[in-house]
């Protein structure tokens, strides 16, 4: 062994001369740095680990699951997977996602593990490197990533690992999963977070906007064409192009990206200069990509180079854990400037719907219940109430949904696998929405249904808009 304890009653952790060297270079980084033995005790903490974790001094000695995870025995005995374990067993560098206590509360915590090994190939401790993950949070938080269900817990883990790389991120997951949140986050915890992150809503591409709107065009390369136009891959330079519905591109215009994903060269339309593309795809779908690529719709050849790492996302029943923390969450972004909460009555009776709409449907019921309150303690009845509008109102849409088809079959909206009314996503234009926007005063549902759009295109829309 190369850490002693100077006396059993009251231990005083002393360094070999050449641990004390190693642990006096990582008192100087800036990240959190622990040197422990391989019993867990920390033999060594530098000063951000001891900013981080609270306590000057006496976090030696003590274990590293104590410290930070509060256990009394190591993690892996306490459900938890342990990096040292791990290590242990690979004699490699772990990297694990942990959740931690620390002087700001309970946060995300990326660790890097390293076994130090004697020249006789003996294990003699580990230096464990912490990085606080910025955009996830365990605590309710106006902005961000929320959740600490396990099921949230594994993608986390996935999108912190992929996020510094240029891997090409598939997300997948049903509407309001949080999908394109998630996409925001990988840009942001990526080395290209100073640059631009540019989404783009494919399902709202025609074919004959796809290559002027994606690669740009030149003066005069078409009638409308009065001034040359960078598309959206030169407006990413250097960022994330966020390829928002994939899954809805067709067939010929998916042959398009693919020539730009293979060759990574493109031209504006007009143009016979080749560009060079400098950016890190990240894509995502509500459908069901596999399937699509085995009845034909979807290029297998595109599949591959969107998936390079698949993120799926799990839908909110598979989350009940994070219901009362992300309604605290949601109700902060809602309502900012005021205190808002759920009574526990109010908060059981969400925890038994079916929640189809995810995450973006919790959000518009709570708006909903918000208007409906008249105290900023929302009941029970407030809730119920707000489900109840909800309710008339999908009777309502599908009564008008048959009318129409009845009276003016030609006209009838094509309803896409999701439920959501596809057909007047493109005549409805942006001014248009503008200004039903700015004299509207009931709620986005009963919008959508006025306009005859789903609540999702609706929202869709919005956030083209920067109005979301
Ligand atoms: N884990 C989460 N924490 C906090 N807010 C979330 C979370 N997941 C989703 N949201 C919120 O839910 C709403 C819908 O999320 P988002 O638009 O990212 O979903 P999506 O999966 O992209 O949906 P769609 O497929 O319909 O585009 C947004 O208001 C988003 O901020």
């Amino acid at each position: 062994m190369t850490f002693t304890a100077s006396s059993d009653a009251e231990p005083q952790w002393v360094l070999s001369p050449g641990r004390a060297e190693l642990a006096s270079f990582l008192e100087g980084l800036p990240e959190p740095h622990i040197l422990c033995d391989p019993d867990y005790r920390i033999v060594a903490a530098n000063q951000a680990y001891r900013h981080l974790y609270g306590g000057e001094g006496e976090l030696t000695g003590r274990t590293c699951y104590e410290v930070s995870h509060h256990f009394d025995r190591p993690c892996d005995q306490a459900g938890e997977s342990c990096p040292m374990a791990r290590a242990r067993q690979s004699g490699q560098r772990e990297r694990i996602l942990h959740l931690h206590h620390t002087s700001c509360g309970q946060s995300y915590v990326n660790i890097e593990l390293t076994p130090l090994l004697s020249p006789s190939g003996e294990l003699t401790g580990y230096i464990e490197k912490m990085e606080t993950v910025q955009h996830a949070h365990l605590q309710p938080q106006a902005q961000g990533l929320i959740g600490r269900s396990p099921a949230f817990r594994q993608m986390l883990a996935l999108v912190t690992r992929v996020a510094p790389t240029d891997s090409a991120v598939m997300l997948l997951g049903e509407t309001g999963t949080g999908k394109d949140l998630v996409a925001q986050t990988l840009h942001a915890s990526s080395q290209r977070a100073a640059k631009p992150f540019v989404p783009v809503d494919c399902s709202s591409l025609t074919e004959t906007l796809f290559e002027s709107e994606l690669f740009g065009h030149e003066r005069g390369a078409f009638t409308d064409a009065h001034r040359a136009k960078a598309g959206l891959v030169e407006t990413a330079h250097e960022g994330t192009l966020f390829l928002d519905e994939v899954g809805d591109i067709p067939l010929t215009m998916q042959v398009k990206l693919l020539r730009l994903l293979e060759s990574g060269v493109y031209r504006r339309v007009g143009s016979t200069e080749q560009r060079q593309a400098n950016v890190r795809i990240v894509s995502a779908t509500h459908r069901d990509l596999s399937t699509m690529v085995r009845e034909g719709r979807f290029r297998e050849d595109l599949y591959h180079r969107l998936c390079t790492f698949p993120i799926r996302l799990p839908p909110l029943r598979a989350r009940a854990e994070d219901l009362p923390l992300l309604v605290d969450s949601l109700l902060r972004r809602l309502v900012p400037q005021r205190r808002i909460k759920l009574s526990p009555q109010a908060l059981e009776l969400l925890g038994h719907q079916p929640f189809h709409g995810n995450v973006r449907e919790l959000r518009n019921l709570l708006e909903r219940a918000i208007v409906l309150s008249d105290s900023a303690l929302i009941g029970v009845e407030a809730v119920e109430w707000a489900l109840q509008l909800d309710r008339d109102l999908q009777k309502d849409s599908q009564g008008r949904a048959r009318e129409t088809a009845l009276h003016e079959p030609s006209s009838l909206p094509q309803v896409t696998g999701d439920g959501a009314l596809r057909g007047s996503w493109q005549r409805l234009r942006i001014e248009e929405l503008r200004e039903r926007l700015q004299s509207w005063h009931g709620t986005r549902t009963e919008l959508a249904l006025e306009l005859g759009i789903s609540e999702r295109t609706l929202y869709r829309k919005l956030k083209a808009l920067g109005m979301a």
